[in-house]
């Protein structure tokens, strides 16, 4: 038996050695990099000598499966997921490959390499498909969506989904509406808290506030989340329960054998089909409700003159060129898409703000001098907050939401000084954030660092919360402004308080609290 001093000394040199092995891998990466590999677009050419797409490290695991079990029975967890990557990196250095179940991906983890990989990631950027998703709705004859199509497909129809979803002017219309149900929203915390100051199932209402945010871009129309007393069995909680539910079936069906691709529906698969079919049906009825107030609208002559209610659907028929299968699809994506991705995040920069009292004393600063005389914000006001901005990129570094995407290069490329033949799927990850190896202290919340003013000096490709390249995030401008307004009322109108132990983060298709949001709302004088 050890004793514990022994098992720390064992650890520590067993982190040493990890830490070591990562620096050296670093270091021969670099040279490799300064001797063979010129070419700016990163084709192979003949002079040069890299290193075989076989010699990338990894580990081992078993024939079919993989390393599987690494996250089912140990050393790691499925749910921990994010933050096993950090060991492998530190093992196996800035890259290397792994299979987990079906899938095999070769992980990437530094700047230069991020940077190669969407820029060789072609004009239709290839993802792999969320294949649950994709067969599902393959099973139920509808359109697979915009997260799974590819090539030429996806381009027709992310072409006019981002003229309205990434135009900075359209997003920018949805300002005062968001303002309004985010108005609701801190009204509903006055209303909810308990003598303590806290919230009974404070998530659940964060993620009203989403779904009510993003019906308002998806449908047109406000879908009814804040009212008051929501029953259980209404279809907006019917929504929110299907919308988590669905994406914690979708993770466990990705990472294990699908055997429902053989006709074997296990328990999984079908709360998984459960929870898509409950959503969609829902979605439907609200999209049939807006997509024939639009042509009644355009039956009267009336649909330019009203084409800001609706925008994005009316748009989308005005420009005839997608089939009304896939302009239903589209609210349906950008709904499941944009819920739990926000919520998430806004929970996350609570709780770093009620961890990091100075800093929310600073921001509120900040936040008292653009809305000194309303609570409205506005166009303006957006403008002029640079460390509410700061903050939240502070808090997607150390709790980030999504840990990364994917990509399937359509030629070859060299990443970290290795050969990477096309159509190979390679892995980024966020958790660059949370390495001392790329951050300065990178335990300790500090939002000047993201300020103009600061000395330290970021790579923008450690950390891509929203992926990059022509295939990033399609809710990012509308997500990054509803943050905004959010953080800015709830620190307006409250002292955001954590009196409970860590909170951490669950690995899911986009990492959840482990804990609930139990925060104190401490009125502050107006
Ligand atoms: C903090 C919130 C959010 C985060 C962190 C986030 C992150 C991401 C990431 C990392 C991707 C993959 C991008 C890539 O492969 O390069 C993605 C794709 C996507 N996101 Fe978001 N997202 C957020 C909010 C939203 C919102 C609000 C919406 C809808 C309004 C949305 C809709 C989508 C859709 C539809 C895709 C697939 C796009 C395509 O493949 O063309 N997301 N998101």
């Amino acid at each position: 038996m050890f004793s514990l001093r022994q098992v720390k000394l064992i650890s520590e040199c067993a982190r040493f050695q990890q830490q070591a092995m990562f620096i050296a891998s670093r270091c021969a990466m670099a040279t490799s990099a300064a001797l063979d590999i010129s070419d700016d677009d990163n084709i192979i050419s003949e002079e040069m000598v890299v290193k075989k797409f076989e010699d990338i490290p990894g580990p081992r695991g078993l024939p079919f499966i993989g390393s599987l079990l690494d996250y089912t029975i140990g050393p790691y967890q499925l749910d921990k997921l994010h933050l096993a990557a950090i060991e492998r990196f530190r093992e196996y250095g800035p890259i290397f490959k792994e299979t987990i179940g079906e899938n095999t991906f070769i992980n990437i983890i530094e700047a230069s390499d991020v940077e190669t990989l969407f820029r060789s990631s072609g004009k239709n950027p290839a993802r792999p498909p969320m294949a649950p998703l994709q067969y599902i709705r393959e099973l139920r004859k509808r359109n697979i969506g915009l997260a799974s199509l590819q090539g030429e497909e996806w381009a027709r129809v992310r072409k006019p989904v981002q003229q309205v979803m990434l135009k900075p002017k359209n997003v920018q219309s949805y300002i005062p509406i968001v303002d309004e149900v985010t108005t609701e929203f801190t009204e509903s915390i006055k209303r909810l808290r308990r003598e303590d100051g806290e919230v009974d199932n404070y998530q659940n209402e964060v993620y009203k506030w989403a779904l009510e945010c993003v019906g308002t871009l998806a449908l047109g129309t406000r879908l009814g989340c804040m009212e008051r007393n929501i029953q259980s069995g209404s279809d907006t909680q019917k929504m929110i329960t299907a919308t988590l539910g669905f994406f914690d079936t979708m993770r466990d069906l990705t990472f294990s054998m699908p055997l429902y691709k053989f006709g074997i529906y296990n328990k999984t698969w079908k709360q998984f089909e459960k929870h898509h079919e409950t959503f969609y049906k829902i979605a439907e009825k609200h999209i049939k409700k807006a997509l024939d107030k639009l042509k009644r609208l355009s039956r009267e002559g009336r649909l330019e003159e009203e084409s800001k209610e609706c925008s994005l659907l009316s748009y989308l028929l005005s420009k005839k060129s997608l089939s009304s299968e896939e302009i239903a699809m589209v609210p349906v994506d950008i709904m499941q898409g944009g819920v739990d991705t926000t919520s998430h995040t806004a929970i996350f920069i609570m709780y770093q703000l009620a961890t990091n009292p100075d800093a929310q004393e600073k921001l509120h600063q900040e936040v008292d001098s653009v809305l000194a005389n309303s609570q409205e914000m506005t166009l303006e006001s957006l403008q002029n907050i640079p460390y509410l901005k700061a903050c939240v990129k502070e808090t997607h570094r150390m709790m980030p939401t999504i840990d990364g995407t994917t990509r399937i290069p359509d030629k070859d490329i060299v990443l970290s000084g290795f050969h990477i033949p096309a159509k190979t799927v390679v892995r980024t990850h966020c958790i660059a954030g949370l390495m001392h190896e790329y951050f300065d202290e990178p335990h300790v919340f500090k939002p000047e660092r993201w300020l103009r003013v600061s000395s330290e000096e970021i790579d923008h490709h450690l950390l891509l919360p929203y992926g990059g390249g022509t295939r990033m995030c399609i809710g990012r401008r509308f997500a990054e402004q509803e943050l905004h307004i959010l953080i800015a009322k709830l620190i307006k109108n409250f002292r955001i308080e954590w009196h409970h132990g860590p909170m951490q983060q669950l690995f899911r298709l986009a990492n959840a609290p482990d804990v609930p949001a139990q925060f104190k709302f401490v009125d502050r004088e107006q």
